[in-house]
């Protein structure tokens, strides 16, 4: 586990989108300077979808090679392909359309009109991930699970309202899961409400995760997953990396954090 997660505030959600986005950049860069190639997990969301459009307006954009970037995603609303509401078209959108990726590289999870129902489109997603876990990879066994995943350099994740992250939602079976990477989720109180996830063991084999909030609606969740809570009752509390863990909120969303808790360099 990580150590204790860095929090970085800024001043607005723009702002954050903005920061968040050339932090991407570099991130991507350095990872692929050092191996060759970068892997990220992306999220859903307002928060999510906002970096992925700041970094696709970024100058410094081109600096990635995207023919060597793998794209993976934490969750996904279990709807027809093309849906406006599924993450991946989302992000195709925001910015995966408009820069030239090697398309082998670009993992979505599966739709529902595709050849599986949802429980089994997730384990195909899971079979998918240990496909792509290299010898290189072979320290980034999903921990509890024994099920080796590729070694993601980022996994980015929203925060809801009620600390959920992905598709775990608070006491539902997912952020229970221990045995599985990737698991189907029904009856999801965001909707829709069968959708597919990474479960915790799966996000915690990234080297560093990522939590994206902005807005006041995410000040309660982001103190409750910061002040200690579990990770049943709120799952943002149990997504962390293995080598890092950073909150990246603007003010609204940190207002309710304990004084020592809000990093001294805040505006
Ligand atoms: O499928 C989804 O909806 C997302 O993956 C979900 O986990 C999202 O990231 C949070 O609900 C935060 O969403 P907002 O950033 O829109 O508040």
């Amino acid at each position: 586990m990580s150590a204790a997660p860095q929090l970085v505030v800024h001043r607005d959600k723009e702002l954050m989108a903005q920061a968040a986005a050339a932090r991407l950049i570099t991130k991507i860069v350095d990872a692929q300077a050092a191996r060759g190639y970068a892997s990220v997990v992306l999220t859903g969301g307002r928060n999510g979808n906002g970096l992925l459009a700041a970094l696709s307006s970024s100058p410094a954009k081109d600096a990635i090679d995207w023919s060597r970037l793998d794209l993976w995603w934490g969750d996904e609303r279990f709807l027809p392909d093309g849906d406006p509401e599924r993450n991946y078209t989302q992000a195709k959108e925001a910015l995966l359309d408009s820069v030239p990726l090697n398309p082998a590289r670009v993992h979505p999870m599966p739709a529902s009109d595709g050849a599986y129902e949802v429980d089994a489109a997730a384990g195909m997603y899971a079979a998918e991930l240990t496909a792509a876990a290299g010898p290189e990879h072979y320290q980034s066994v999903a921990a509890a699970t024994g099920v080796p995943v590729p070694t993601f350099d980022v996994l980015m994740l929203g925060v809801g309202p009620d600390t959920h992250v992905a598709s775990l939602f608070p006491e539902l079976p997912a952020v229970r899961e221990t045995e599985r990477t990737v698991v189907g989720v029904h009856g999801a109180p965001k909707p829709p409400p069968t959708r597919i996830t990474l479960t915790l063991p799966a996000i915690r084999a990234a080297r560093e995760v990522w939590l994206l909030a902005a807005g006041e609606d995410k000040a309660n969740a982001a103190a409750i997953a910061l002040s200690g809570a579990g990770e049943v009752q709120a799952p943002a509390a149990g997504a962390y990396g293995r080598s890092r863990t950073l909150w990246l909120l603007d003010a609204a969303a940190a207002a309710q954090l304990p004084r020592d808790l809000y990093p001294p360099a805040s505006p």
